[in-house]
């Protein structure tokens, strides 16, 4: 079978900074990938890639088995840790703003019964995040959370196939990101997303992901520390049994690792 996205050989250099090195991996659909790597480890740039706001210095990034187009189309929706929602807006126009810069990409006004049609989606993926008493309420109104379901909302409110995560819940408190964690869930498991998420914390990845990635350099040069860059250290398919390699917990650090006595998706 096609994977959903392929990566091959792939190279991203600044000047002679390199990045990544030699990144060749497949992502099935509806996979839940987890990345991990230290700080510098070129995470970030490995979602741009993705999202088709980076092109690599050498090798190839296939959507479908196709070369993807070097742009963010409506099949990839993303979120960042903070500033993904626009603060001018209230929550229901910031999710009705997606639909209308898809829909009438000059105007992104819609008018009549389109307008209306695109108010229903709205609400609909608003109460979908928990937010349907929110929707006249800006985001500077809005706890942490509630501005990152916000986010969540505006992202897959074009019902992208491939979802995004920049250390989406890195700002919030545990309490909070434990809600974060089954609201991520659920959503992926009733959209048939495919999600590929960015964190810093192991103990996130290894409960939230179906396979975690760790970015690292396998060469160093302490002369010259740009000549060298990073690729997948470990890439690894997970079950509830599978636990963090000492290693890479060593290398990484969480604040909520898995334990092995209890199970690794409680919520699932
Ligand atoms: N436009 C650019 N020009 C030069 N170097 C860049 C550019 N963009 C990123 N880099 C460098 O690429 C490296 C990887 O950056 P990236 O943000 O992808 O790392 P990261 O693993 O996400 O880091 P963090 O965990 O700290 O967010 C860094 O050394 C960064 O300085």
């Amino acid at each position: 079978m096609t994977p959903l996205l392929e990566l091959r050989n792939i190279w991203v250099e600044y000047g002679d900074k390199i990045v990544l090195e030699r990144v060749s991996l497949e992502i099935a659909e509806r996979s839940f990938v987890a990345v991990v790597g230290p700080s510098g480890a070129g995470k970030s740039t490995f979602l741009r890639l993705i999202l088709g706001q980076e092109a690599p210095s050498r090798g190839q990034v296939l959507l479908d088995g196709k070369p993807m187009r070097p742009e963010c189309g409506p099949d990839r929706g993303v979120v960042f840790q903070r500033y993904s929602v626009f603060p001018h807006l209230t929550a229901l126009r910031n999710v009705m703003f997606g639909i209308e810069c898809a829909q009438a990409p000059f105007a992104a006004r819609l008018f009549g019964a389109q307008r209306c049609a695109a108010r229903e989606t709205a609400v609909e993926m608003l109460a979908a995040v928990g937010l349907e008493h929110s929707l006249d309420v800006y985001p500077a109104q809005m706890s942490g959370g509630m501005q990152q379901r916000l986010a969540i909302a505006q992202a897959l409110v074009k019902h992208p196939r491939i979802l995004l995560l920049d250390e989406p819940f890195g700002a919030l408190d545990p309490g909070i990101r434990l809600d974060m964690h089954a609201l991520i869930t659920r959503l992926w498991q009733e959209q048939g997303l495919t999600i590929v998420m960015v964190t810093h914390d192991i103990g996130e990845a290894f409960k939230l992901g179906t396979r975690v990635l760790a970015f690292d350099k396998r060469r160093h040069d302490p002369h010259a520390p740009h000549r060298f860059g990073a690729t997948t250290t470990y890439d690894l398919p997970l079950d509830r049994k599978t636990l963090p390699p000492q290693a890479l917990v060593d290398a990484i650090g969480g604040t909520d690792l898995p334990r092995p006595d209890l199970p690794r998706r409680d919520f699932a």
